[in-house]
């Protein structure tokens, strides 16, 4: 059995809110790696980049990320930066994966309404260009289906997930 879809992108592209709407539109559970990664260190995320570094959490995010892919059945949300490793690369070819395309600018707004990410609490703008740059061509690579979301409401989002997930079943 496999994850009816696994959701990327970059951080404020919506892969926890689309992913929740879209597990609860099918009918399955949602599984989102950060919230496995926060439960196996028992402490949140910010807490895990200050105390054991980010290399201890991308190793956490890996091993996350491999579970869900082989024991989920129903919706995956990733972190943005799970992509960026090498073996879950691989462990992502033949799933379906939604790829949530967000702008630099509207990112950055949701960011601003969300809880802390590390990786953009210092000069946000800057960081947020740098790492879209570095992941635009691996999440484009990698998403079997490809959504626009600046703009648009969940709602619209989600349906336009599903149905792209109904034709290439
Ligand atoms: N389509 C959207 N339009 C407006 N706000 C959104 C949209 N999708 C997500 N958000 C908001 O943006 C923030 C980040 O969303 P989240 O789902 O946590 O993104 P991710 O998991 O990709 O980092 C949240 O406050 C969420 O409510
Ligand atoms: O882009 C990243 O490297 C990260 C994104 C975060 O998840 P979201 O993309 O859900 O915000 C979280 O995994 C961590 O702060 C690192
Ligand atoms: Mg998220």
């Amino acid at each position: 059995m496999r994850p009816k879809a696994v959701i990327i992108g970059p951080p404020g592209s919506g892969k926890s809110t689309i992913g929740t709407a879209l597990a609860e539109r099918l009918g399955v559970p949602l599984r989102d790696t950060d919230a496995d990664v926060e439960r196996a260190a028992g402490k949140p995320i910010g807490e895990i980049f200050i105390d054991e570094g980010e290399d201890r959490f991308r190793e956490l995010e890996r091993a996350a990320v491999a579970a869900a892919l082989a024991e989920h059945e129903g919706v995956v949300a990733l972190g943005g930066g799970a992509v960026l490793a090498a073996e879950t690369q691989e462990l992502l070819a033949g799933h379906a994966v939604v790829y949530l395309r967000v702008g630099l600018s509207e990112a950055i707004k949701r960011v601003g309404l969300a809880s802390a990410r590390p990786l953009l609490v210092l000069n946000p703008r800057s960081q947020m260009r740098k790492l879209l740059e570095e992941r635009l061509p691996i999440y484009e690579r990698l998403g079997t289906v490809h959504v626009d979301t600046d703009g648009r409401e969940p709602a619209d989002i989600v349906a336009e997930v599903a149905k792209a997930l109904e034709g290439a079943r």
